[in-house]
């Protein structure tokens, strides 16, 4: 999307640096001990619940905040305090960017491309990017939720950064906005830029990222591939099979089934042994209009922070993983067993 390319890492280094970062407000311990890397050219999602220390973490990194112990490279850079070199390098969309609300979308943008010394014609096609080239001349004080979002990443993108932070980028778009906005950041990616992004979208984090953390109470659950989060912690599958084939009962002591469920026009069953469960129902109703659902990130999400969340569990999750930092995937046959 941008006309600059980022310049090619020949360090190897990776583009952010997480270590043993501590923050509290008060007596409230917002990021517990995090540890974690982010490598060049990767997409990385932080994922938690709300109040998790998401943006928090996200902040200390952006160099917004400082934290209490730890410490954190950026571009093989400190970001704190304030590091002047480093704000060409980065784009910065958080929860509350601020805005020069007098004036229109287009001289917003243009405002930030000088303070950032970019090229204006990056103006025009940043706003096609993200959906605003036909509100160019609208002032920012009558633009909606949604619209402003859009402006706000934009203003994290004019000066085509290498390492781009966006704090829930999509919360306030529609569901076009959100696809179009998938399109925009996969772009990026594949310019070789570095995307380090928050969201409670779970769907949106499988499609786009290539790494996940999961944050919870301020501490780093588990680090990895979406994918190999799903096959490690060995989340359900689902059959659907429409209601009036086998009663809840039948389908609950059929061989390899967790669980059963009523929802809408189906039985749910839950299993891990799909082909088992599939080759006993076969005799019984056939397999006509049967659905399978495979397990998502979002059923491994929901695993894992339910069992944060609750005390006899969250303590075999900790002994588990082995840390509570960074896991990635080295530990996943222990989380599995
Ligand atoms: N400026 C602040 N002053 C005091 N407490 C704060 C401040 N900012 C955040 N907190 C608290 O720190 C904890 C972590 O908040 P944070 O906003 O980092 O979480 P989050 O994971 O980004 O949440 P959400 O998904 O709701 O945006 C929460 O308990 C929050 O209430």
């Amino acid at each position: 999307m941008s006309s600059t390319s980022p310049t090619p890492d020949r360090t190897g280094q990776p583009a952010v640096v997480v270590s043993d970062v501590t923050k509290s407000y008060g007596d409230r311990r917002a990021v517990d001990g995090v540890s974690l890397e982010v490598r060049r050219g990767e997409f990385f999602g932080l994922l938690g619940p709300n109040g998790a220390g998401k943006s928090t973490l996200v902040e200390i990194m952006e160099g917004l905040r400082k934290a209490d112990s730890g410490s954190v490279t950026v571009l093989g850079e400190s970001p704190w305090p304030r590091n002047t070199k480093l704000l060409p390098r980065m784009g910065v969309q958080t929860q509350s960017s601020a805005f020069f609300v007098r004036q229109t979308v287009h001289e917003h943008l243009r405002t930030v491309a000088a303070l950032f010394g970019a090229d204006s014609k990056a103006v025009d096609t940043t706003l096609e990017a993200v959906g605003l080239g036909g509100l160019r001349d609208v002032r920012v004080d009558s633009l909606s939720g949604g619209q402003r979002q859009r402006l706000a990443i934009a203003s994290a993108l004019v000066h085509g950064p290498e390492l781009i932070f966006l704090d829930e980028p999509t919360a306030a778009l529609d569901t076009e906005g959100r696809r179009d906005l998938w399109g925009v950041l996969r772009g990026l990616k594949a310019e070789g830029r570095t995307i380090v992004y928050t969201t409670h979208h779970l769907d949106e984090a499988e499609a786009l990222c290539d790494r996940v953390g999961i944050l919870v109470s301020g501490r780093l659950v588990v680090t990895d591939e979406p994918q190999n989060l799903i096959g490690a912690f060995g989340a359900a599958s689902r059959l659907l099979v429409p209601l009036g084939r086998i009663d809840e009962q039948q389908a609950a002591a059929l061989p390899g089934v967790d669980g059963v469920t009523v929802q809408g026009g189906h039985l749910v069953l839950e299993t891990r042994a799909t082909g088992r469960v599939l080759a006993a129902l076969d005799p019984l109703t056939g397999l006509d209009g049967v659905q399978t659902r495979s397990p998502s990130l979002e059923d491994v999400y929901l695993e894992i922070t339910s069992r944060q969340t609750r005390p006899s569990l969250a303590a075999n999750t900790a002994r588990d993983t082995n840390s509570t930092h960074d896991t990635d995937s080295t530990n996943r046959q222990e989380q599995q067993a």
